[in-house]
């Protein structure tokens, strides 16, 4: 059986990976930080004895040697990260840690105990920033604004110069915003979805959001861990861009969730100023040909259908807490 060690299994885009990999066959070594980790979406389902959880070392070598030495894994999932970008300006020096340093660590640690283990870093669009094109692809110039962003395009450059120095088998996903009903709330499209169903429950009234004119290219999170795991499988180690090729702005986005509950977002939604960015990435859709033609992947969930999955899951949670509230 092939094993794979996820790093971040405790996040939306490991839950979907362990269930990928768990279905495939293999044995999933978990890392979270936290003592207990879970993956939200199984809970309830019957214990998997290949699924094994163990706490995530820090930025220490040793810890990341013997980790590599006890579980010898086929395949490494780095998703771990701080991936809430307004957190890389509260703490700079802690964000480097997390989104930069334990990178450098693992490889370090893959070098010498399992050089011939595969690698995928879970890079971002964050990278592109204030690109000059309006699609960015695996050529396009890195010209990153936020301190997750620095991070980020550090790390891709160290995991490619592994590639070329070491001949290590050590890609990059270059992930554009990706959604499901797992995504935390601090997150506009899940703070949008939850904030509809609060609505149409009764609970609320209105949702505050900050610059509703950005654009993001968002996707399905269940179809971007397939695109890495596709990248695990091929010939050769190549850095790809992952998306779905198409911009919306965060209004559009609101829409969609109000169409859902037959309201009209303009009278629910209001703006704070607190909550625009003064250093938000411009409007970038992915180019991402070179996955399609590669290793035959695409986007299959379109926004439409994405945005009514995540305000009906929702709007599921919110009704079972009142009837339970109401038993009670
Ligand atoms: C690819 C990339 O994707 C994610 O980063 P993000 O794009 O910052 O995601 P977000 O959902 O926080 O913001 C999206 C947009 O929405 C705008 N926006 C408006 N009003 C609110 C609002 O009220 N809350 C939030 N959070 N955003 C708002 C905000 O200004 C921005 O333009 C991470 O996974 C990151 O790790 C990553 O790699």
């Amino acid at each position: 059986m092939p094993t794979a060690l996820v790093t971040g299994i405790s996040g939306q885009d490991g839950a979907y990976l362990a269930e990928l990999l768990l279905q495939r066959g293999y044995i999933v070594h978990g890392l979270s930080r936290s003592h207990r980790a879970s993956l939200p979406h199984l809970e309830g389902t019957s214990p998997n004895a290949n699924l094994k959880f163990h706490r995530q070392p820090a930025c220490q070598g040793a810890a990341w040697r013997a980790l590599l030495e006890e579980t010898a894994p086929d395949e490494i999932y780095h998703l771990a990260a701080d991936s809430f970008i307004p957190n890389g300006w509260l703490d700079p020096a802690a964000n480097i840690e997390s989104n930069y340093s334990l990178t450098v660590h693992m490889l370090e640690a893959i070098r010498s105990e399992c050089p011939h283990s595969r690698f995928l870093n879970a890079c971002s669009r964050e990278i592109f920033g204030h690109a000059a094109s309006p699609s960015a692809n695996e050529q396009t110039v890195m010209k990153p604004i936020t301190p997750y962003g620095i991070n980020k395009a550090a790390s891709r450059w160290l995991v490619s110069s592994y590639r070329e120095e070491y001949g290590l088998f050590a890609t990059n996903a270059i992930l554009f915003n990706h959604e499901s009903p797992l995504r935390p709330a601090k997150f506009v499209t899940r703070k949008i979805a939850q904030g509809v169903a609060k609505i149409a429950c009764g609970l609320s009234d209105y949702i505050e959001l900050g610059n509703l004119q950005a654009r993001r290219d968002w996707g399905f999170a269940g179809d971007y861990v397939d695109a890495m795991w596709r990248m695990l499988q091929a010939n050769d180690p190549e850095d790809f861009v992952i998306g779905t090729g198409k911009t919306h702005s965060i209004a559009e986005f609101a829409e969609l969730a109000f169409d859902v509950i037959g309201l009209d977002w303009e009278a629910h939604v209001k703006t704070a100023p607190a909550l625009r960015r003064s250093c938000d990435a411009a409007a970038v859709a992915a180019d991402s040909s070179l996955a399609r033609e590669k290793l035959a992947w695409s986007a299959k969930m379109q926004l439409p259908e994405l945005v009514r999955s995540m305000v009906m899951h929702d709007l599921s949670t919110v009704e079972q807490s009142l009837t339970a509230q109401h038993v009670a």
